[in-house]
């Protein structure tokens, strides 16, 4: 009598995990956006004049392997985190560097306005960016990375799931990266 056989299945299927699986194989990435003026008086030119944008923030979460639910993280946690923070803290308020003599006038006249490079008076929020003195798309994206850093650490995740990178669309043809680790 024949020995039995499996039934027939894809080449590859149910395969165990390679063991020399590159680092970080599991990437999954969530995206806000946000309504939000600044000036870069330090740039001269027409960015020292106050405007606004449209931003987009793109966060990048990476894992070498993956939760016992089959996530790096779970989709709507992270975005829901990231998305309570900007909401709160950038959508429809301006991002001015502390010497910005602008910050005075707009706080007086009731306008949010988000400090970078505060130092010791800078809010609880503020405190992301206090080593950035001006609201430049890549200070955006380095803020913003600190940001998604501390909502991920708050929640359930992959073993050493991270922020692989978070990407800042200021316009449509103006973006700016922040990935310190670059692997
Ligand atoms: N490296 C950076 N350069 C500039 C920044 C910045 O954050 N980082 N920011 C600005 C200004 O915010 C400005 O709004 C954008 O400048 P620019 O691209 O020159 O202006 P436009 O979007 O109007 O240009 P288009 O010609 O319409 O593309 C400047 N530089």
């Amino acid at each position: 009598m024949p020995a039995p056989t499996s039934p027939a299945r894809a080449p590859g299927a149910n395969a165990p995990e390679r063991q020399d699986s590159p680092p970080d194989a599991h990437r999954i990435t969530i995206r806000h956006t946000f309504e939000t003026a600044h000036r870069l008086p330090q740039l001269g030119g027409r960015c020292a004049s106050l405007h606004g944008h449209s931003w987009r923030v793109v966060v990048q979460v990476r894992a070498h392997a993956l939760d016992g639910d089959l996530t790096v993280v779970e989709f709507g946690g992270l975005k829901a985190g990231v998305r309570d923070w900007v909401d709160t803290h950038l959508d429809h308020a301006t991002m001015l560097g502390i010497e910005d003599p602008l910050v005075e006038p707009l706080l007086a006249a009731g306008c949010e306005v988000f400090r970078f490079g505060a130092g010791h008076s800078a809010t609880d929020a503020e405190r992301s960016a206090g080593d950035l003195a001006w609201p430049t798309t890549e200070a955006v994206a380095v803020l913003l990375f600190r940001v998604a850093r501390d909502v991920l650490a708050g929640l359930p995740s992959a073993p050493r799931a991270r922020v692989g990178g978070v990407l800042v669309r200021e316009a449509p043809l103006n973006t700016a990266s922040y990935r310190p680790d670059d692997l």
